[in-house]
């Protein structure tokens, strides 16, 4: 099973998947971007603030590829539960409001589309919601996706997915104080599991 962390910058993910390494010490935890090559290009990307929209939307999708087919895909073959602290959705939510500044028609459905012919749609997805101010302010601005004006439309791309797959995602209250998100989080992973499992 594939279980999946978004949320803005700050909205606390990391806190959670590593609170969830404790619950779950066989799965797998993982993340985007990754520690390769692949995600070092990310990175480099990421620190350009001139880096064009469509080069760095195909280095993260470069980066997903290579982490779907060493690391993703051969542990669900293997049968364990996997936690990645993101994953598609946060190119659909960034890089389409990263699109929507260029010529690029209908950004969300491009770049859904690009993924539509190889990825592996997440089982279920924790959704930590936190506004963006909150969002800016507890991650620091430190890199160019970590401001609130941006991440206000990345908030909105995140909302369009969750009204279009509400069965796949949890929404949780990130705005709460840590113990108590991840206390919630702790219970929805839970649930997922055992639904999961009930249905396989
Ligand atoms: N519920 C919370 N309330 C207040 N502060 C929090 C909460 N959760 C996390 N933080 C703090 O906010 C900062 C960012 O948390 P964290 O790294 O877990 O978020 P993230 O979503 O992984 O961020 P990023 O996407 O930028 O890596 C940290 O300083 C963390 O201690
Ligand atoms: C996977 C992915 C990430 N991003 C952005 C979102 C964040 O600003 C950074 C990653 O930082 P984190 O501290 O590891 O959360 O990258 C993105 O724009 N598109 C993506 O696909």
């Amino acid at each position: 099973m594939l279980i999946t962390l978004e949320g803005l910058d700050g909205s606390g993910k990391t806190t959670v998947w590593e609170a969830l390494h404790d619950v779950y010490p066989d799965a797998v935890f993982t993340r985007e971007p990754t520690e390769s090559w692949y995600g070092d290009a990310v990175s480099r990307s990421m620190s350009d603030e001139d880096a064009d929209p469509l080069a760095e939307l195909f280095l993260f999708t470069a980066d997903h590829a290579d982490h779907l087919s060493r690391v993703v895909r051969p542990a669900l073959d293997a049968g364990k539960l996997v936690v990645s602290d993101r994953y598609s959705d946060s190119r659909f939510a960034y890089q389409a409001a990263t699109l929507s500044r260029t010529d690029v028609t209908r950004p969300l459905e491009y770049v859904q589309g690009i993924h539509a012919a190889f990825s592996r749609p997440p089982d279920a997805t924790v959704y930590l919601d936190v506004d963006p101010e909150t969002a800016a302010s507890r991650a620091g601005a430190t890199n160019k996706f970590e401001r609130a004006e941006y991440l206000a439309e990345v908030r909105d791309n995140y909302e369009e997915l969750i009204d279009a797959n509400p069965e796949r995602f949890v929404r949780v209250d990130a705005t709460e104080p840590p113990e108590d998100v991840v206390e919630m989080v702790e219970r929805s992973v839970e649930r997922l599991v055992r639904e999961h499992d009930r249905r396989e």
